[in-house]
């Protein structure tokens, strides 16, 4: 389905609490009414329940009431499903409510429906809808509202949280005491942060948008015409991904990249790297690996030019041939499987002058080698692509900030001046002047050893190519997660989450963009 251009701009929005409610004070002071606001969202939330959860197959509704304007949205959410056929309970813990959600609350009880303080009515109903808190919600949930939400949490009925699941930090997604574990969640407006941030993930269950048509420029007068934040959207990657080319090029013209990697001891570490980098279509593409591995990367990808290092006694590489002249290459990765006995060969790469994509021994060279100075002179981009316990090593300063990814890699890259990607089931990619992208989407299918090897290949294929110098550097590497992260998912649909091997992880990196062949 295509969506609208408001639409995808919308999807690319991420906020803060303090940002959402800016823009929300913005429409409120412009004159919409904060009761036609509720109504009208509620109205949305309510029709998208109407076609999930249809009655009858869906009869007895538990709408759990906060004393907020969430509990306000559930209210009016109540009375609507009760209008459409449902049969309506609410539970309301704590009496005192917000002025317009009082209102609600009466006007509600005048209708008949039931209101407990107690959940035990509620726990055979067919759904429950989750009105308690909404966003910039910062108090833990204590007591007996703890005890009821872990007991809501025992069901095996869907739940629905309206806006957040209650008890998740906005911002961060941390869980704040006990929180409410959805099976599915109606982010309003905009996407808050909390759904790109790994922690709150096993509590969000699947996300939606409901747009209410917030004008895009409160948005942009709040975040400004270039926000820091982004959210990774296919219609982003497509744009910026070189799916299609010229009709007249030739090998050279689409980038040649160079790729040292693998050691006796990690010889596969090469092989998908280099299997990562067939996927992104790069032009040329040479693999630098110890002498004693090059047949076995000629027998599996024969298209590369395989160059024979030296080795080290132990059989990592030891220094790359005279022969080699790095100036000819378009990008460099380097990191797979080379061991840390490869770290004065990770050094001697910080001088060249084409963009330097770093992964695994990589990383964890420089971060023995304390080189994080040397990235602040290089000439050309760099791009570090740590997964956690990587960035710790690397960046312990920013790692303080963590569990809040967002703002530990903020401060990593402009510490650095390099694109880093901080991987997880969120991934987080930062550039030197702060921006971040968030990727909305994965698959626990990925957490396996060698899928970052295929990543960092696709990334220094894409890189390498000419027609994605056009576009910042980390919105390429933004868009190559996505990519990896999509083909893990196709590949888990069709095979399981237990089936995808990072051997089959690249081989679902062409599929994933099956539909722009016609
Ligand atoms: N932003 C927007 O433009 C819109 C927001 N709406 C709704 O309004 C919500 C935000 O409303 P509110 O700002 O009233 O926030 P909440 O509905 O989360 O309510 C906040 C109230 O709950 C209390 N509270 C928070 N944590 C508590 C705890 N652990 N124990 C006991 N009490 C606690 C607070 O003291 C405060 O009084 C949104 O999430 C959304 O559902 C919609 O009605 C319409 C549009
Ligand atoms: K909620």
């Amino acid at each position: 389905m295509q969506l609208t251009k408001r639409r995808e701009q919308i999807e690319q929005i991420v906020v803060t609490a303090e940002q959402m409610r800016e823009i929300e004070g913005r429409i409120f002071e412009a004159g919409m009414p904060v009761a036609a606001l509720m109504e009208k969202v509620a109205g949305l939330i309510t029709r998208r329940i109407q076609t999930l959860y249809p009655y009858p197959q869906t009869r007895r509704v538990g709408v759990l009431v906060g004393p907020g304007h969430n509990g306000g949205d559930a209210l009016v959410v109540a009375r609507e499903l009760r209008y459409q056929g449902y049969e309506v309970l609410i539970y309301r813990p704590i009496n005192k409510l917000k002025e317009l959600t009082s209102h609600h609350a009466h006007y509600a009880e005048s209708l008949g429906i039931p209101f407990y303080e107690q959940i035990q009515p509620l726990l055979d109903c067919d759904l429950i809808i989750d009105g308690l808190f909404g966003f910039g919600q910062t108090r833990s949930l204590e007591g007996n509202l703890a005890d009821t939400v872990k007991q809501l949490n025992q069901l095996s009925q869907p739940i629905l949280s309206i806006d957040l699941p209650s008890g998740i930090h906005t911002d961060t997604g941390e869980v704040l005491g006990t929180a409410i574990r959805a099976s599915r969640t109606f982010c309003l407006g905009l996407w808050k942060q909390a759904y790109l941030q790994d922690q709150g993930l096993d509590y969000l269950g699947e996300a939606e948008l409901i747009d209410f048509g917030i004008p895009l420029a409160d948005i942009w007068a709040v975040l400004g015409q270039s926000p820091g934040l982004m959210r990774v959207t296919s219609s982003m990657v497509r744009d910026c991904l070189p799916l299609k080319r010229s009709a007249a090029t030739y090998k050279y013209k689409e980038g040649h990249l160079l790729l040292i990697c693998g050691s006796t001891q990690y010889s596969g570490g090469a092989i998908l790297t280099a299997l990562g980098a067939r996927a992104s279509g790069v032009g040329m593409l040479s693999v630098a690996v110890p002498d004693s591995l090059k047949p076995l990367l000629v027998s599996h990808v024969p298209e590369s030019l395989v160059i024979g290092c030296p080795e080290t006694p132990s059989g990592a590489i030891a220094q790359l041939p005279d022969s080699v002249n790095l100036s000819k290459f378009s990008a460099i990765a380097c990191g797979p499987g080379l061991t840390l006995d490869a770290k004065s060969l990770v050094q001697g790469l910080m001088g060249v002058e084409c963009p330097l994509i770093l992964d695994a021994d990589g990383l964890n060279s420089l971060a023995e080698l304390k080189t994080i100075p040397t990235l602040i002179r290089r000439q050309g981009a760099t791009v570090l692509t740590p997964h956690i316990g990587e960035f710790k090593r690397l960046f312990p300063d920013s790692a303080e900030l963590l569990p809040n990814r967002v703002s530990a890699v903020q401060k990593a890259s402009v510490l650095s001046r390099s694109v880093i990607l901080l991987k997880g089931a969120r991934s987080a990619i930062a550039n030197s002047q702060g921006s971040v992208w968030l990727v909305p989407e994965s698959t626990p299918a990925l957490a396996r050893g060698g899928s970052g090897d295929v990543l960092t290949g696709l990334i220094g294929g894409l890189v390498a190519q000419p027609a994605t110098a056009k576009f910042p550097l980390d919105a390429i590497v933004a868009a190559a997660v996505w990519w990896h992260a999509k083909a893990g998912i196709l590949a888990a649909q069709e095979r399981t989450e237990l089936g995808v091997d990072a051997f089959t992880l690249s081989e679902y990196l062409i599929p994933v963009f099956q539909d722009s062949r016609g």
